[in-house]
């Protein structure tokens, strides 16, 4: 294994909107390459890459899983990403750590919602991409629509490397623009590699237009291929390849490709694109230097039969099996007992990993998503990834009084494992209660713990995770003084607070000078108003978006302690939120409803009545695309009433847009 930073490798990963067919592709790239030898179908429940019996039942992608497979030499390791909102988390990991992406849309939707919030975040990432429209059998596909979507709605410059023969049912091959050829799949056996022949005389001359509109792009973004263009010379096939390799690869141009993954049309073209257009590590555009001591990034934990698996990306320098490392976000030295390349159905264990490298390692102990491993103790700290918001809290409890001990175990893995869900106790009623970022997300949570911990769970009505936070500034002064007296019950501050912009979280500060609080002190100042930021004391619910800070106090030699200035900071806290006028915030769900054209009126007239603000309104093909904001409090059964309203005919998404101010009507229903 060689070091250099031009391996022969690509890091991909394959994104989408819910059901565009990501893992029938995936399944298709592992039988092209080898990895399997029959196709695992997501229909019947038999995928490599959805192998959580979750997601199997359910047909969808819960987890991102990564395989590695080689096509023509070269090795590619790719990650099979949800498509759903509710673990979008999973996404962000992996574009984090991903060199590259296909990005995998529906033939018929074209560019939906969750299409344009991966590619927004593969945008934030830097993150080169190729477009697949899939399903282009189905009735209904339209691919020029779809390359004009991508235009239109990404903003992207997607240019069709292809363009589909036949339409719907009849679709049965791709024109290759660059080489001038025609690929046709006759039947859709995956075994049978495709017929090379003529382009259909009928495709000729629109194979000619969209050509020449590939080369435009290309040589203009060259001088050399610009300067032979203007002399008239047209540049040959490899010169065009290489110029659309620099264009991907600098985000300039995304190519786009054309398929059918079900019907066994257009994958084998795709993993050529894969090799040719995107990069290499090291080759993508903000890339690290690969050279130097080790840095490796953990994106994700996975536990099995085998234990715990930490994988990791491997940005600069080598790791060997058994090495000791060092967790530079903690500080803690840590051994990689074994080192393991993951393919579809097993392991093949690894001597070393070098830069460029996505693997699993097994024997960390306390690493987590987001953790950097490096060489030294004091090594530079990786950009983490940042869990979303999130919106919506069960209350959970074990089914029998003896699951307690089991539940809290499992809470604390899953919690660990995904950052996006988070637990906390509702002070009022003693209530566990679990959060995450939708329905879906807490049901996969809870059959996990039943699946994995054996635990049977009753779960509460999802509800709202509201919160709290301040729209003025005040400052108490508060006196903590058991009547009792005695060591350890006096503690004296005074506490100002002052509201943050959204999305600032807590933020605690002390200008407190000349130990009128003992330094040792201030930490349990800290802590205090962190706890009872948990549970704000205007309506219960979590205090966000402020800042506290400690401006004075005073102590007793023989009768303070941490503990009563702990108390004596909650205490403080509670009294200057009421103070500061308090008010609640609800999350606002950004919601796009797609609904034939004569239901509009019916939908629209019942997102107002649900309190929604709508944002504007869009023909796609016979129907129109309906964006609104609304409260979420307004959208739980949603997916029901929509269906009664049209039929059945109705279709909606939404995600979390912002958290604002309850209005008063709200507030007073709360
Ligand atoms: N007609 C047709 N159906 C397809 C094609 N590709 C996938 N499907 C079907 O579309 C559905 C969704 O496919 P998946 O591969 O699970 O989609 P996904 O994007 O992985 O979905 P998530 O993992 O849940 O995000 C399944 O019923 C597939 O059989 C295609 O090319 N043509």
């Amino acid at each position: 294994m060689n070091s250099n930073n031009l391996r022969n490798l690509r890091n991909i990963g394959v994104i989408a909107h819910v059901d565009a067919g990501k893992t029938t592709t995936t399944e298709r790239i592992l039988f092209y390459t080898g990895e399997n030898h029959r196709i695992g179908e997501v229909d019947d429940g038999s995928t490599t890459m959805d192998f959580d019996p979750q997601e199997r039942q359910r047909g969808i992608t819960i987890h991102s899983a990564a395989t590695t497979v080689h096509w023509q030499g070269t090795q590619i390791n790719l990650i099979d990403t949800p498509g759903h909102i509710d673990f979008n988390i999973e996404v962000k990991r992996s574009l984090r750590v991903l060199d590259g992406a296909v990005v995998v849309f529906d033939g018929v939707a074209g560019v939906e919602p969750q299409t344009e919030t991966n590619w927004r975040l593969a945008d934030d990432y830097r993150v080169p991409r190729i477009a697949f429209v899939n399903k282009l059998d189905r009735a209904g596909a339209d691919f020029p629509r779809v390359v004009s979507m991508m235009r239109e709605r990404l903003g992207a410059r997607a240019l069709p490397l292809q363009l589909p023969i036949g339409a719907e049912s009849e679709f049965r091959g791709v024109v290759d623009l660059l080489a001038l050829q025609a690929l046709v799949w006759d039947r859709d056996d995956a075994k049978e590699p495709p017929r090379v022949t003529e382009i259909p005389p009928e495709l000729m001359s629109a194979a000619q237009a969209a050509r020449a509109r590939l080369v435009e792009a290309v040589v203009e973004r060259d001088d050399a291929l610009l300067d032979a263009w203007l002399r008239g010379e047209s540049p040959g096939v490899d010169a065009l390849r290489a110029g659309l390799r620099a264009a991907t690869i600098a985000g300039d141009i995304v190519p786009v490709l054309a398929g059918s993954a079900f019907r066994n049309r257009g994958v084998e073209p795709l993993l050529d694109a894969v090799v040719a257009y995107l990069p290499r590590p090291g080759e993508a555009p903000g890339a690290a230097d690969t050279q130097g001591p080790l840095s490796a990034l953990a994106f994700k934990l996975s536990a099995d039969d085998h234990g715990a698996m930490v994988f990791v990306r491997v940005y600069s320098g080598v790791l060997k099996r058994g090495d000791t490392v060092f967790n530079a976000s903690t500080g803690k030295a840590e051994r990689a007992s074994r080192l393991y390349e993951i393919h579809a159905d097993r392991r093949v264990e690894r001597d070393e990993l070098v830069a460029g490298d996505i693997a699993g390692i097994v024997g960390l102990k306390d690493v987590l998503t987001g953790h950097t491993l490096a060489s030294a103790k004091d090594a530079p700290v990786l950009e983490s990834i940042e869990a979303p918001e999130a919106v919506i809290d069960v209350a959970i409890e074990p089914r029998s009084q003896d699951g307690t001990a089991a539940l809290a175990k499992g809470l604390a893995v899953l919690v660990r494992e995904d950052p996006s869900l988070r637990l906390r106790q509702d002070t009022d009623s003693g209530q566990t209660l679990l959060s995450g970022m939708g329905e879906l997300q807490l049901e996969v949570a809870v059959e996990k713990l039943r699946s994995r911990f054996g635990v049977e769970v009753q779960m509460g009505r999802p509800q709202v995770a509201y919160r709290e936070t301040l729209t003025a500034a005040a400052e108490v002064h508060h006196l903590h003084r058991k009547q009792s007296g005695g060591p350890g019950q006096f503690a004296e501050l005074t506490l100002r607070v002052a509201p943050l912009p959204r999305g600032a979280g807590m933020r605690f500060d002390s200008t407190v000078v000349g130990g009128a609080i003992p330094r040792e002190f201030i930490p349990a100042v800290e802590v205090g108003v962190r706890k009872a930021a948990l549970a704000g004391p205007f309506a219960g619910y979590p205090l966000v978006d402020f800042e506290a800070v400690l401006v004075d106090g005073s102590h007793h030699v023989r009768d303070s302690s941490a503990l009563a200035f702990e108390l004596a900071a909650a205490a403080a806290l509670r009294e200057a939120v009421l103070k500061a006028s308090p008010v609640v915030l609800e999350p606002l769900m950004a919601v796009e409803v797609i609904t034939p054209a004569d239901y509009l009126g019916d939908v629209i007239g019942d997102l107002l009545r649900r309190h929604g603000h709508v944002q504007g309104q869009d023909a796609r093909g016979n129907a129109v695309v309906v964006t609104a904001h609304v409260p979420l409090a307004q959208m739980f059964g949603y997916i029901g009433h929509l269906r009664a309203l049209s039929s059945g005919r109705a279709q909606f998404t939404m995600q979390l847009s912002h958290y604002a101010e309850v209005p008063a009507r709200a507030a007073l229903a709360a």
